[in-house]
Order: structure tokens, then C-alpha cells, then sequence
């Protein structure tokens, strides 16, 4: 039988990904062995997964070299890959935002002159598209709190989580984009011909993810 493999996001989304995955049966002791090793294979379930940068998991899943992925949907936005999202795992809850200083509100009601600091470039030209504005969009890769506050950029699109790194830097959200979670996907091929597996799995993470529901509610 196929392995079916599992591209993972490493850092923030690691440990709730391998505790929903062993709440399913999927386990390898090895990965939490001291070990450079990249690929772990969990043999009884015939699976194999490894951890991925964040930005790469989608394209790991489109080209097919895993057949499930799990990843931001901050991710899945900004890098319109062509794959199925199949399920909201509910973790890695967080929102996308407009931030900055109070005084940014009247900014972002001009046409378009202003700066934009961001780590998602495709997903703040879609927002400032919709208001009909196209400012200019800078790159960055972390820290992003930093620009208006050394004067790099007037806003920026980030997300944002308890708030803190905005409060901390007197920053504020100055409109809210999107909600974000960990999302599940699965590659367009692996869909049609593991589909048995595939949806074995789904249902699996779909009880878990109620009972889990239900638990909190309660
Ligand atoms: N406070 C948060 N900050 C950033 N991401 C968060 C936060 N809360 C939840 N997330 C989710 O976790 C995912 C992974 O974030 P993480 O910071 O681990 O990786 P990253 O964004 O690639 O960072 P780095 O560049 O430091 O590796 C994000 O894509 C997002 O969906
Ligand atoms: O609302 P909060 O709970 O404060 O979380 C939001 C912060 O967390 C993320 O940064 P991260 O820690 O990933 O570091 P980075 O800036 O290097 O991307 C994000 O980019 C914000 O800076």
C-alpha cells in the first residue's frame, strides 16, 4: 500500500497538528527523539509526514509530493496554490488586520498614497484593491510591527492574535480583513485516487474536532 505522506507546518501550528494526529492514530515515537531526520513514517498506519516552513506546506501539496497538507489559511490566501481545503481544524486561531498608529484611520480613506508593510504582499493588494486603492506594498519577513514605528511604512497587514505586540508598540487594528485557523488540504490527484483513505481520515478529524467542540462548550 501507498504511504500517504503529510506536510506539516513547523513552529506555532507543530504540537496542535501531531497531537490531533495521534488523537487519530498517526504517532511516531522517532520525531520526538533528539534526530536531524526530516521524514518519519508511521508504518502501523501507513503514513508518512514531515515539517515544513509555513509558506512552503501548499506547495508541497499542489506538486503532490505530500497528499495532505496542514496550513494557515493566512498561507493558503496569499499563495493561491490549486489544491482542495478540505476542513477548519479550529487551532491556530488568529486575525488578519489592518494596524497602526491611531492617526493611520484617516490615511487609509485617502486613494492609494500611503506605504503598506507586510509578510502577505497578495493578500493586502487584494484588501486595498477591493477599496478601490493601490498603495505601495512593501515585503517584509518578520517584525512587521516595526515599520510605521520607524517610519518605513504609514499601515501594515498582519495578524494579529491577543493584540499585545500592537498594544506594546502603541499600535492599534484599524480593520479587521479575515478570520484565520489551520486549515487541512489535500492535493487535486491524491483526492481522486485515495479518496477512501482520504475521507477515512476527514471523518476521523471531523468527530474529533466536534467532540472537542462540545467539550469547550459544555
Ligand atoms: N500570533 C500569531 N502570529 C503568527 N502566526 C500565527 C499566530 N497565531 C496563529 N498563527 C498561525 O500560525 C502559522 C505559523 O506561524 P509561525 O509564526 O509558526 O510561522 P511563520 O509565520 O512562518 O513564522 P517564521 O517566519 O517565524 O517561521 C501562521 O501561518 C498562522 O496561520
Ligand atoms: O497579537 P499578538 O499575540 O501579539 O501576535 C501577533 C504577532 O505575532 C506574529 O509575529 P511572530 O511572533 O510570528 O514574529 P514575526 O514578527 O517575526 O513574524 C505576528 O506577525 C505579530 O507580530
Amino acid at each position: 500500500m501507498k504511504y500517504l505522506t503529510f506536510a506539516l507546518t513547523k513552529g506555532r501550528l507543530a504540537n496542535k497538528t501531531l497531537e490531533l494526529l495521534e488523537q487519530v492514530g498517526i504517532r511516531c515515537e522517532e520525531m520526538y527523539t533528539d534526530t536531524r531526520k526530516l521524514v518519519f513514517t508511521d508504518e502501523q498506519m501507513g503514513v508518512k509526514f514531515f515539517l515544513a516552513k509555513a509558506t512552503d506546506v501548499p506547495t508541497y501539496v499542489e506538486y503532490g509530493a505530500a497528499d495532505i497538507g496542514v496550513v494557515g489559511k493566512d498561507v493558503l490566501m496569499e499563495e493561491k496554490k490549486d489544491l482542495f481545503e478540505v476542513l477548519d481544524l479550529g487551532f491556530g486561531r488568529c486575525r488578519m488586520a489592518v494596524a497602526g498608529f491611531p492617526s493611520g484611520r484617516e490615511l487609509l480613506d485617502m486613494r492609494g498614497d500611503f506605504k503598506v508593510a507586510t509578510k502577505y504582499p497578495e493578500i493586502a493588494r487584494h484588501y486595498f484593491l477591493t477599496r478601490h486603492q493601490q498603495p505601495e506594498i512593501l515585503k517584509l519577513n518578520g517584525s512587521i510591527e516595526l515599520a510605521p514605528i520607524v517610519g518605513l511604512s504609514d499601515v501594515i497587514v498582519d495578524i494579529v492574535e491577543t493584540g499585545s505586540t500592537l498594544k506594546e508598540n502603541g499600535l492599534m487594528v484599524l480593520d479587521e480583513i479575515c478570520p484565520i485557523s489551520a486549515r487541512m488540504v489535500v492535493n487535486k490527484a491524491s483526492m481522486k485516487i485515495e479518496l477512501e483513505r482520504i475521507q477515512k481520515l476527514t471523518r476521523a478529524v471531523s468527530t474529533i474536532l466536534k467532540q472537542k467542540e462540545r467539550e469547550t462548550r459544555a
